[in-house]
């Protein structure tokens, strides 16, 4: 049994013009001790799917439909006083804009105390302050500034200390959205370094939410690439960022520095997401693809497995064989339909 398995969930978003398809057929599955990364490009629906897994969708959003089982436990049949109660001691959340959620009239000690003795109500106020002392050391923050207000704590500090309170209760699930994208990059390091170190303390898995594949590459074993509300390819870090069959991935790297070739050109992808509240039949990511037939825009493709890798693209089998030295140059990324209607405002089809 995984500790997370996720089977094809539908979260939908009422909107004006119907509803947006924000995640639409996601499957995945987490292991104990497991880290997942989920990367694509802003609204691909990351945040959504992070926000339903632990069960905090803003009232425009629904599960329209799958499974989201936890420890066995289907989350999307329980009430929410019943996910109230796992959100802290079972799965917690290490979000950027949770920043903000720190209350500003009381000490950060007298939250993360608060946070404690709620779910662990036999907890006494000595090992409260214990565990208050032991998580700020681990976040590398001085524990004698736990009297202080957050703000009299610079943000990066007050992450750190969102970080600290998301552990006190050692979840077995830590979901991090984006959770150092408002640091430096020495300080992102540092956090993403000692988030691994907790880890291995607690033994918890984590679902690493970024658009920033580096970030991934050093915290994960395994990615989640999300296209338009859809997997595009899942698999291990070193195979999917290594050797990628789904040509968003291909593209996807490609848009950010490469450690070991720093100076390859870099490359954008032409063109935005489409829409989801009337997302186009057939592959999301046709018009944006220079390898994409008329098959593509009509066949939604079904999800192709090797190497460990599960990616849903028509021609993955054939990367390998014959397209692989096409989508990696990066002209051909210049040849798509999107790329053309960007360049001339062209609005005719392939
Ligand atoms: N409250 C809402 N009401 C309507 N649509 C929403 C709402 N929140 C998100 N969406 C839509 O759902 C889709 C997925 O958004 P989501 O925030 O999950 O993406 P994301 O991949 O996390 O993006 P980012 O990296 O920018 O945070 C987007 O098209 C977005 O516009």
């Amino acid at each position: 049994m995984s500790l997370l398995e996720v089977e094809d969930l539908e979260v939908y978003y009422e909107t004006e013009d119907g509803p947006a398809q924000a995640v639409d057929g996601v499957s995945f599955e987490l292991e104990e001790g497991e880290n997942l990364g989920i990367v694509g490009e802003s609204g691909c629906g990351k945040t959504t799917l992070a926000k339903s897994i632990i069960g905090i969708l803003p009232d425009a959003g629904y599960v329209n439909g799958g499974e989201i089982r936890f420890k066995d436990d289907d989350l999307t049949g329980m009430t929410g006083k019943q996910r109230r109660r796992l959100k802290w001691e079972e799965i917690s959340m290490v979000a950027q804009s949770a920043m903000n959620s720190l209350d500003p009239v009381y000490t950060i000690r007298e939250q993360i105390v608060e946070a404690i003795e709620t779910h662990r109500p036999g907890t006494g106020r000595t090992e409260s302050n214990e565990i208050v002392t032991e998580m700020f050391e681990l976040v590398g923050l001085d524990p004698d500034r736990a009297d202080d207000y957050p703000h009299q704590f610079s943000g990066g500090m007050r992450q750190r200390a969102m970080i600290a309170m998301s552990l006190a209760l050692e979840p077995s699930l830590i979901l991090a959205d984006e959770p150092t994208t408002a640091l430096d990059v020495i300080m992102q390091d540092q956090i993403l370094k000692r988030i691994g170190r907790i880890q291995d303390e607690v033994n918890s898995s984590m679902l690493v939410i970024t658009h920033d594949v580096s970030v991934v590459a050093e915290t994960c074993d395994r990615v989640l690439v999300m296209y338009a509300g859809k997997v595009a390819e899942e698999g291990p870090v070193e195979e999917i960022f290594g050797q990628p069959y789904h040509p968003y991935t291909i593209g996807l790297k490609r848009a950010f520095p490469n450690i070991r070739r720093p100076t390859q050109d870099l490359l954008s992808i032409k063109g935005y997401p489409p829409e989801l509240v009337d997302p186009p039949t057939g592959c999301r990511f046709a018009e944006r693809c220079p390898m994409a037939t008329d098959r593509c825009r009509e066949e939604e493709p079904e999800a192709h497995e090797m190497n460990g890798l599960r990616s849903y693209c028509h021609y993955a089998e054939d990367i390998d064989t014959e397209l692989r030295p096409y989508a990696d140059n990066p002209e051909t990324w210049s040849q798509t339909a999107a790329a053309r209607k960007a360049e001339t405002g062209d609005v005719g089809g392939d």
